[in-house]
């Protein structure tokens, strides 16, 4: 109780929290089950491994302190300021927030004096010394990246190592990096790299409760893997992204425990207004020090109006961590966020957990009947790792021309991650869902022409200024039924599973209620090319939410110790957003605690904007990217997962249809039915 009375007297946030109430013994249980279910599922290191890594980073920090003396050497720097040189690491990212698993990299920053440039200091001497000593493996620059790094492993630990030059002769010990002076006269890519830490140390300070936090933040970011939503090269949300969310839940629910934050989320972000930013803190224009660097602002920078998701970092210089969030992942995160309302909502009447329904894991290649595969090969293995980093750094923008081309009636879903043929190491697959919209009928069985989009898409991917001849990518259609067994763990298919998923129930039951209202077709859509195509009946009032653009908020309120709402919920809406909103209208709202209440509709910014304008969101393409290793299959690998049919039924002829099963690396794209031959890449290139 006493936190209760403690967090009764602090606002964390821009708004007022939404409740104050505190766990019942109920939930106390439930949390208890929570932590235990997420031990079990193996999320927490064991003792040795993070004293490996303590050791690791104490080894680390005696390597850049070593690199400065012999800098300041060379420089021919007076014997006093070689004495005193020094180089200092901080660690930020999920081993900082202590929400990392076993095998997490440590994502650190090396803070350095105003002689250790970026170039021969740190890409050059330190990449020397480290190169030379046993211990270091896989070590590898991206120096040309929005925030440049060194990459490899230290021990056997994964690093992440960034460079951060401060206009100091001396580093102090006791550096604190949260004080915005620190960014005085840093250039660009310090105050980038220094970012990272800033932020951890805000959110520290943001939420009310650490540990509730922490162990929230666990579960989302299992869940987000499990449901293949966790990836912020494909345009789902990273690390960062999901840690902001759910500090946001905790600010606005300061005194609940974890499970009922878990659930408080999902019900949050189902109902969320995007592109409604997600505030910690207010706007700093200027920072501290009124160092007038460039903040997210919508109403100065018209880029920011294109962001679909804004999940805004809370540290002067405040930006959009999401940037590459795209209409169709928002779209799927959604659903993502809908689905756990739901199984929350049906855990919170019921004694018994369902948290392995939560966790299930997306049947990604059950979900749909066509997909698109992209074949990345290279002539060595080197090349290979290049490329493919490059190739899934446009994979989004596949995504968003081949949306835009089909005037969003054929929705795209982007596997997060890339899939190796054990058989073909010099070679690794994409995969692409495709599905036509929900509740669009087909129109005289019309096909989908991707042929052109799939060619412009190529074009771009082979514009890498690193090309090598024998770097090619292969794109083909397939059909469920023939996508490759490598991608399932074990290289087997699995068998349909008689148990049903909570996916597969929930699809039938969606198919019955469908079915039950086909007749009532209820609004329609115009194409590009002006030609009307219906919505059919099989969308579902949810789905209808979902879908509008202008959706009410109705966010459950709940009673604090003393009965009455705590918050309203027009107060969600981001108090500096408030002059980017236009009231357009009032819309009563049913909430839970049974009472109507006037939200105020947003006007979205992107309904104004053309289409064509996501294209400017290619200016953020490849940054604060590293080239990785092929990632675990894990988020998918667990179990059978049988999903019937994620699709609706076409009660009409399908948009996309298919005729005979397409065999795989065929060189024609069969989504539409016509022929197209694969160019191959030398023709390509000499277009
Ligand atoms: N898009 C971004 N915008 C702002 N900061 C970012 C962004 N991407 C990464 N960062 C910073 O870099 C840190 C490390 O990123 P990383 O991808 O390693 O994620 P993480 O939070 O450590 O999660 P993981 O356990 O997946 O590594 C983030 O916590 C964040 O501080
Ligand atoms: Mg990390
Ligand atoms: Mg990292």
């Amino acid at each position: 109780m006493a936190s209760v009375q403690q967090n009764r007297q602090i606002r964390y946030g821009i708004t007022e929290p939404i409740s104050l109430g505190g766990p019942t013994e109920l939930d106390v249980i439930k949390t208890k089950a929570l932590e235990n279910y997420l031990q079990d599922a193996g999320l927490y290191e064991s003792n040795e491994e993070a004293l490996r890594r303590e050791e690791v980073l104490g080894r680390l920090d005696e390597i850049v302190k070593t690199w400065i003396k012999k800098i300041s050497r060379d420089k021919g720097l007076s014997d006093e300021t070689v004495e005193q040189a020094n180089a200092k690491i901080f660690t930020f990212g999920s081993y900082r927030l202590k929400v990392h698993g076993p095998g997490a990299d440590i994502d650190t920053l090396c803070v350095g004096p105003r002689y250790a440039t970026r170039g021969n200091g740190f890409f050059g001497e330190l990449h020397r010394m480290l190169s030379e000593l046993p211990e270091v493996t896989e070590l590898h620059s991206v120096p040309d990246a929005y925030v440049p790094l060194m990459g490899f492993k230290l021990n056997g630990v994964s690093i992440d190592l960034l460079y951060a030059k401060l206009p100091l002769w001396i580093i102090p010990e006791d550096l604190d990096l949260s004080d915005d002076s620190i960014l005085q006269n840093a250039d660009e890519q310090t105050v980038r790299s220094l970012n990272g830490c800033r932020v951890t140390d805000k959110i520290f300070r943001l939420v009310p409760n650490i540990q509730s936090f922490r162990t929230t933040l666990r579960c989302i970011r299992f869940w987000a893997k499990k449901r293949g939503v966790y990836s912020n090269v494909s345009g789902f949300l990273g690390g960062i992204n999901w840690a902001l969310l759910v500090a946001r839940i905790c600010q606005l629910y300061p005194n609940a425990s974890p499970n009922m934050l878990v659930s408080r989320f999902f019900r949050v972000y189902t109902q969320w207004r995007w592109p409604n930013p997600i505030l910690l803190c207010s706007i700093d224009e200027e920072g501290s020090s009124s160092l007038g660097l460039q903040v997210w602002d919508p109403r100065r920078n018209p880029k920011d109006l294109l962001h679909k998701m804004p999940i805004i970092t809370p540290a002067y210089p405040c930006m959009n961590s999401s940037y590459n969030v795209s209409a169709s992942t928002l779209r799927i995160m959604t659903g993502e966020f809908q689905r756990g309302k739901d199984i929350c909502a049906a855990m919170e009447g019921n004694e018994a957990d369902q948290w392995d329904t939560l966790f299930e894991p997306f049947g990604f290649f059950e979900a749909y009947k066509n997909y698109l595969q992209i074949n990345i090969s290279a002539s060595n293995v080197e090349d290979l790792k290049k490329w493919r980093g490059w190739v899934e750094s446009r994979f989004r923008q596949l995504t968003l021309v081949i949306e835009r081309h089909t005037c969003d009636m054929l929705q795209c879903h982007p596997h997060p991650h890339g899939f190796q043929d054990d058989s073909r190491p010099l070679q690794c697959s994409l995969f692409m869902g495709l599905q036509r919209k929900q509740g669009v009928t087909a129109v005289g069985g019309e096909p989908f022409d991707i042929r052109r989009t799939i060619e412009e898409f190529k074009q771009t991917v082979y514009g890498y200024t690193l090309w090598s001849p024998r770097m090619e990518i292969n794109v083909s259609h397939v059909m469920r039924r023939s996508i490759p067994s490598f991608v399932f763990p074990g290289g087997v298919r699995p068998l349909r599973n008689s148990k049903g998923t909570w996916d597969s129930k929930r699809s039938s039951e969606q198919r019955v209620s469908s079915t039950g209202s086909s007749s009532s077709t209820i609004t329609s859509c115009e194409s590009k090319g002006g030609k009307k195509r219906k919505l059919g009946g099989d969308e579902t009032f949810t789905d209808q939410l979902r879908n509008s653009k202008r959706v009410a908020v109705s966010v459950h309120v709940e009673n604090g110790e003393d009965g009455s709402p705590n918050s309203s919920v027009e107060s969600i809406c981001s108090a500096p957003m408030k002059e980017l909103c236009t009231k357009v209208e009032y819309d009563p709202i049913n909430k839970d605690v049974g009472e109507s209440h006037p939200v105020e509709k947003i006007a979205t910014p992107q309904a104004s904007l053309s289409q064509e304008s996501e294209e400017v969101e290619d200016n953020f393409g490849f940054r604060n990217q590293v080239v990785k290793q092929i990632p675990s299959k894990d988020a998918f690998s667990k179990g059978a997962v049988e999903v019937e049919e994620l699709e609706d039924v076409p009660t009409q002829q399908p948009v996309v249809t298919h005729k005979a099963s397409v065999q795989l690396q065929k060189p024609i794209i069969k989504l539409n039915f016509t022929s197209l031959s694969t160019i191959n890449a030398k023709n390509l290139r000499a277009y």
